[in-house]
C-alpha cells in the first residue's frame, strides 16, 4: 500500500444494543500506514469500533469504506460471506488471548490460518516457519501453544493474524495479560511486523503506554470521539 493513502474510513457509526448505546455518531478515517490506538472508558465503545471496521458487527446506520488494492467499497453493504473472506484475507485479527488452539503447535496455528484459504499444508508450513522466524520464534513451529511463554503466544497470534497476507491488523487489548516488559516487547514486534512494513494497525486498549507505541489515539467517551491525537509517532517511525 502506498503510505498515508485512506484505507479505512467511517462516516457517522451508530450502534445499539437495546437501550445501551454503544456508537453515538463516530467518524474517523485511517491512512495505510498507521497505527492507531482506541483508548477510553470500560464500555465507551471501544470493542464496537473495532468490530464494525473489521466488519464483524454490522452498525444500525453509517457506512465504513475500505480501500485495498484487492477490495474497495462500504462493507456494511456486505453479506455475510464477503465480510467472512475481508477477515479471513484482507484483516488480521489479534485478541488477548483466545484464537489460537492449545492442542495444536505453534507452527500448526499459524498453517492453519493458510490452510483455510486453501493453501496446501507443506506450503502453509514453510510460510508458518518463515512467519515465526521473522517474529522472533525460530526453531519453536514443534512447540505447542501451552509450552510457551505469554509473550511467545501472543507473537505466534501475530504471525497468525497476518500469514495470509492482510492488510489491516486489528488487536483488541493484544497485551492486556501481560506484564509491561513483555508487553512493550510484543507491541514492537506487532509495529515492526506491521506499520513499518506500510500496513495498517489499529488497536483497541486501557493501557496508556500500549497507546504511546502507536502513531495517533483515539479516545471515546459514552460512544463519540472526544479526542484524536497525534501519539509519540510510534517510538519506531
Ligand atoms: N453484544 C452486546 N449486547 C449488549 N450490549 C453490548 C454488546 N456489546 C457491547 N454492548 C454494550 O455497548 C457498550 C459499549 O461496549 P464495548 O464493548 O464496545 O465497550 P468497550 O469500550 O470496549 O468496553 P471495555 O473496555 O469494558 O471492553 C457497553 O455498554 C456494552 O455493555
Amino acid at each position: 500500500m502506498i503510505a498515508d493513502t485512506p484505507v479505512l474510513s467511517a462516516h457517522n457509526l451508530r450502534k445499539t444494543y437495546g437501550s445501551t448505546t454503544a456508537l453515538d455518531g463516530v467518524s474517523a478515517l485511517i491512512r495505510a500506514g498507521e497505527s492507531v490506538a482506541v483508548m477510553g472508558a470500560s464500555g465507551s465503545g471501544k470493542t464496537t469500533l473495532l468490530h464494525c471496521l473489521a466488519g464483524i458487527v454490522l452498525p444500525d446506520s453509517g457506512s465504513v469504506l475500505l480501500r485495498l488494492p484487492s477490495v474497495q467499497g462500504d462493507i456494511t453493504t456486505l453479506d455475510d460471506a464477503g465480510r467472512s473472506l475481508l477477515r479471513r484475507r484482507d484483516f488480521g485479527f489479534v485478541f488477548q488471548q483466545g484464537l489460537l488452539i492449545p492442542e495444536l503447535t505453534a507452527g500448526e496455528n499459524v498453517a492453519m490460518a493458510l490452510m483455510l484459504n486453501g493453501v496446501p499444508r507443506a506450503a502453509a508450513e514453510d510460510s508458518a516457519a518463515a512467519w515465526l522466524a521473522r517474529l522472533g520464534l525460530a526453531g519453536m513451529e514443534q512447540r505447542r501453544i501451552g509450552e510457551l511463554s505469554g509473550g511467545q503466544a501472543q507473537r505466534v497470534a501475530i504471525a497468525r493474524a497476518q500469514v495470509s497476507g492482510a492488510q489491516v491488523l486489528f488487536a483488541d487489548e493484544p497485551t492486556g495479560a501481560l506484564d509491561s516488559r513483555t508487553s512493550a516487547e510484543v507491541m514492537q514486534v506487532l509495529l515492526e511486523s506491521t506499520v513499518n512494513a506500510g500496513k495498517t494497525l489499529v488497536v483497541v486498549t486501557h493501557d496508556p503506554s500500549v497507546a504511546a507505541w502507536c502513531g495517533r489515539t483515539i479516545t471515546l467517551a459514552d460512544g463519540r470521539i472526544v479526542a484524536d491525537t497525534a501519539g509519540a509517532a510510534g517510538i519506531l517511525r
